[in-house]
């Protein structure tokens, strides 16, 4: 069995930094995770990957090709089902290799729309997973978005979208915490454990838009605190505490270690007629 978690999330969440934080903060506890970068259009980051898609394919490159007169994003699309084609899972698999206990992080794009309704992600997912990959999906947030009910509510529900997209487990991570004040902590904690249309209800200042679908909100917000689908966990990269509780919760996520116990055992049950 092999471990890998989707690293998702909105464009400059801190997706790529959550990778480089928990890269090396797994050395410190002696583990060993690694990063693939996924991301063709990436340019720079500050971990070492174990495998870069850019090696494959790069978004410059796509959008330099006359014939096909790409944007970014339609680029970015293009890349991404280039990998999903035949030629490109073979690179793939070549390059994941086939090491028992392996955990991964996949830094992926930022542009949501590939795993909000887009089935390029799952694909993905129901691929790595025939390789005998355990994968979760850990969406990322950044915080300093969150803290007012409205954005709360819809980083939420691009959340929700993913998750029920992507069928596999899911964590939701809270990045940036470092660059909040105390008052916006603490007006994120309220959030945190959420009555969510509670908390809609008593906004302020409702703009007029709001005011005509307040009900709407109210109503989503509601079915978000019914089910309990969306929890956060908050992360401060600077703080080892912090990257520990995620690590855990991911392990949770995945089942990492479960399966290490149980091999290391070896347990049979005693012979009753060995007994004297
Ligand atoms: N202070 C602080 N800055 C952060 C944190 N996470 C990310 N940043 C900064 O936010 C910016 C974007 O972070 P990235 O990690 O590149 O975000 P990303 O989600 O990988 O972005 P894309 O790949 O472009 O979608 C960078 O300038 C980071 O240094 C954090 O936890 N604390
Ligand atoms: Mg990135």
């Amino acid at each position: 069995m092999r471990y890998c978690q989707l690293v998702l999330g909105p464009a400059g969440s801190g997706k790529s930094t959550y990778c480089a934080a928990m890269q090396r903060h797994a050395e410190v506890s002696n583990r060993v995770i690694s990063v693939v970068n996924l991301d063709p259009a990436a340019e720079a980051f500050s971990y070492q990957p174990l495998l870069d898609v850019r090696d494959l394919i790069q978004l410059d490159d796509v959008m330099q090709d006359e014939d096909m007169d790409f944007g970014p994003n339609g680029g970015l699309v293009f890349c991404m089902e280039y990998l999903l084609e035949p030629d490109g899972l073979d690179w793939l698999k070549e390059q994941l290799g086939d090491n028992e206990d392996d955990c991964l992080l996949f830094d992926c794009p930022g542009q949501i729309e590939l795993y909000t309704h887009m089935d390029v992600m799952k694909r993905l997912v129901e691929q790595l997973q025939a390789w005998d990959f355990r994968v979760c999906a850990t969406f990322v947030l950044d915080a300093g978005y969150m803290v007012d009910a409205a954005r709360f509510l819809s980083g939420s529900l691009a959340a929700l979208a993913t998750m029920v997209q992507l069928e596999i487990p899911h964590i939701n991570i809270l990045t940036k915490m470092d660059l909040l004040n105390r008052a916006a902590r603490r007006q994120l904690e309220m959030f945190l454990e959420p009555e969510i249309h509670e908390l809609l209800a008593s906004e302020h200042n409702v703009s007029r838009f709001n005011k005509k679908y307040h009900k709407l909100t109210h109503a989503l917000g509601k079915v978000l605190d019914d089910f309990s689908l969306v929890r956060y966990i908050p992360l401060n990269i600077n703080d080892e505490e912090s990257l520990t509780d995620v690590l855990i919760q991911t392990d949770f996520a995945l089942q990492y270690g479960e399966d290490l116990d149980v091999k290391g055992k070896d347990f049979e049950y005693p012979d009753p007629e060995d007994r004297e």
